[in-house]
């Protein structure tokens, strides 16, 4: 996707699955232009695109009656309700008055949003246009949404209410997500899949799993003074390292278990936690920055 003074995507080339898929990037890496594309809203200079089977170009008013939409920005009108707007957009999708008046009640409610619903949205907090934005996408019962930033200002609590709310739309309710942040770390928290755009251009794209796989290492904590228990560790043939508080030691097999367990109790360190270490995806990310330093 060209624009006059910018590629937007470039050669992107990808496919999205079931589930719930993060796309990520950081402001300006062409999140929001690829979704209006999907969306059939954006003519994308070349390439091609289906969603849910149908051509972007030729089926745009079909695909987009089975797919709900939460843009980015602030974009409600402040002075009707969110039951009159979420109302209004249902029967727009198609629904009857009483089945649209139904299930805007039930999609409102899913998204956190009681007595509140009748008041004039003008008046809402972020936390709450976010949740109508939400609602109306959700409620002709689409097959798909996509959604972009729903965290967008919202503090930290209002961010975990939100990831929630996104991951049970799959997990109640089966509709497939594509949900974007420049916050790799939250994706991760709730998608199966992450592609990570950056420039238009696309970094990688695979399951969490593949990102986050457990590393070689054990991580352990104690009770007793860390350098004292990394000493211990080491005395016994393990391998260890540092980060903060956690002793890292190198897993060799199952035994690494034992050893560790055996030494912990002998010396009396206490012992805290013992788990196989996972990565998180940045750590990936730095990880891949470094060996290509190296
Ligand atoms: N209508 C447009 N005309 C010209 N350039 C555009 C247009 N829309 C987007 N761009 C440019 O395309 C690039 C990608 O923008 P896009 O909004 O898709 O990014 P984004 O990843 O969604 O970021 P953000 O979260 O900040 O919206 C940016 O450089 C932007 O300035």
């Amino acid at each position: 996707m060209r624009y006059p003074r910018v590629t937007a995507l470039d050669r992107l080339t990808v496919e999205v699955g079931a589930g719930v898929t993060g796309l990520v990037g950081a402001n300006g890496a062409g999140k929001s232009t690829l979704i209006k594309i999907l969306l059939g809203l954006a003519d994308p200079t070349s390439g091609s695109a289906t969603v849910l089977g149908h051509d972007i170009r030729d089926d745009g008013a079909q695909l987009r009656g089975r797919v709900g939409y939460m843009p980015e920005h602030d974009c409600l009108p402040g002075d009707v309700s969110a039951t009159e707007l979420v109302v209004h957009l249902a029967r727009m999708s198609g629904l009857p008055t009483d089945a649209a008046r139904e299930r805007a009640a039930d999609t409102l409610r899913h998204v956190g949003l009681y007595e509140e619903r009748y008041r004039p949205i003008g008046g809402y907090s972020t936390g709450m246009k976010q949740r109508v934005k939400l609602a109306q996408a959700l409620v002709h019962d689409p097959d798909v949404v996509f959604l972009d930033e729903p965290t967008n200002g919202l503090d930290p609590a209002g961010r975990d209410e939100m990831l929630e709310l996104v991951r049970r739309i799959y997990d109640d309710f089966g509709i497939s997500v594509l949900v974007t942040s420049h916050l790799l770390g939250e994706l991760e928290r709730i998608c199966d899949t992450v592609v990570v755009v950056d420039a238009g251009v696309l970094l990688r794209s695979s399951t969490v799993a593949d990102f986050t796989r457990a590393s070689a290492k054990l991580a352990v904590e104690v009770a007793a003074d860390p350098d004292a228990a990394a000493a211990g560790l080491a005395a016994a043939g393990l391998r260890v390292s540092r980060d903060g508080p956690l002793l890292l030691v190198d897993l060799e097999g199952d035994s690494t278990f034992d050893v560790v367990r055996d030494v912990v109790a002998d010396q009396g360190y206490g012992l805290v936690r013992l788990e196989p270490r996972r990565h998180h995806i940045a750590e990936v990310f730095e990880q891949e920055v470094d060996d290509v330093a190296v």
